[in-house]
């Protein structure tokens, strides 16, 4: 598996450049590892390099290079992730990352759920068009806060919800199996949440690819920079900006109705009361898309997030969520207890 390959490059990638790129001198695409300021560092078929002059890029994107090796322009995003200012609508919003398929709420064991923040986050990841998972952390602390598990659960509103440990290695194996080749997975979540600690526990073996990169900048110097997405071998990647870490994505309170209820809003005007928003006439989604006064990106982010919430809800229902979270529960609680018991007993000898 080459470079590109490693940070997500597909058959389905390789199409969407020449379709984007069209003509006799096809680029070489790249996909951008961390972005500063219009200097990029990208994983491109021939190792890591960096770029100048990519201003627009953000970490994530997929970038068309000239032969030259200068930067053409991007493929479009399938998701976006932004830091909205909700107060200030002049304001620009700052990306925080490029296609993202998978958006990790994570929520940690070790203290008290924020359900405002649970909520926030979740709205804000159907918002970027990636599918959101909430992964619980730590579970091998889990009996300090009990009820934690049960209302994440309930709060999620059928996404599903993934238990994990990295001080145990538990719950490892089904996240891994979540990211598939090609796939990107983002951590967002609240600081010491335990990012860091899953995605080095995701690494294992692969841990040594990750992290500082040397690399020459042109002037003599080496300078470090961290990258900002990490290959967990196989084609799945892990994107760990700074900008996901220990930060709001959001500058005031908002939910479902904050982000989609423009949306809604539009539902109202529609001609036909139960329009489908599809082809019926008079229907002002459509037409509020057509005059640009509504993103058809946010628009396809709305409808993906009730398609899979509807067909979640299908798979799986209530009483068999609480099931597992009552049975996951017990065993974390019942590891937790032997461990705590073996502490002890460690210490009275
Ligand atoms: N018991 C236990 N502790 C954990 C686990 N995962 C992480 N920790 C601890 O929690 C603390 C924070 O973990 P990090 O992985 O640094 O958290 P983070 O979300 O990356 O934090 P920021 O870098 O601030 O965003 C560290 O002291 C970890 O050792 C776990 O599964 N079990
Ligand atoms: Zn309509």
């Amino acid at each position: 598996m080459n470079t590109l390959e490693q940070y997500g490059f597909t058959d389905r990638i390789d199409g969407l450049f020449s379709f984007h790129f069209p003509g006799p001198d096809v680029p070489e695409p790249a996909r951008v590892i961390r972005a500063d300021r219009g200097r990029v560092l990208v994983a491109s078929r021939h190792g890591i390099v960096h770029l100048d002059g990519g201003n627009s890029l953000v970490t994530g994107d997929w970038a068309a290079i000239e032969p030259g090796g200068s930067v053409m322009g991007c493929l479009p995003r399938s998701s976006l992730l932004q830091r909205k200012r909700a107060y200030d609508p002049l304001s620009e919003a700052q990306i925080l990352g490029a296609n993202i398929d998978l958006l990790g709420v994570v929520v940690p064991l070790d203290r008290p759920l924020s359900t405002n923040r649970l909520e926030r986050t979740l709205v804000a990841a159907w918002d970027s068009g990636a599918l959101p998972i909430v992964i619980l952390t730590k579970a091998d602390l889990s009996t300090r806060f009990d009820d934690v598990v049960a209302e994440t659960v309930r709060r999620a509103r059928g996404v599903e919800v993934l238990t994990t440990s990295a001080e145990d290695r538990d719950g490892l194996e089904d996240l891994r199996g979540r990211i598939g080749a090609g796939q990107t997975l983002a951590l967002l979540g609240p600081s010491g949440a335990g990012k860091s600690s899953l995605i080095n526990a995701l690494l294992g073996d692969h841990r040594q690819d990750t992290g500082e990169v040397r690399a020459g900048d042109g002037r003599g110097r080496h300078t470090t920079t961290a990258r900002e997405l990490v290959p967990l071998g196989d084609g799945a990647v892990v994107m760990d900006t700074p900008g996901l870490r220990g930060f709001a994505l959001w500058d005031a309170e908002n939910g479902l109705s904050e982000v989609f209820g423009d949306i809604e809003d539009l539902f109202g005007d529609c001609r036909f009361r139960d329009c489908a928003h599809d082809l019926e006439p008079g229907c002002a989604v459509r037409s509020a898309i057509e005059s640009g006064a509504l993103e058809e990106r946010r628009w396809l982010s709305y409808r993906k997030m009730e398609r899979e919430l509807a067909s979640l809800h299908r798979r799986q229902d209530a009483a068999e969520q609480r099931r597992h979270a009552r049975s996951f529960h017990r065993v974390a609680r019942d590891a937790a207890l032997a461990k705590d018991f073996r502490n002890r007993f460690r210490e009275t000898r």
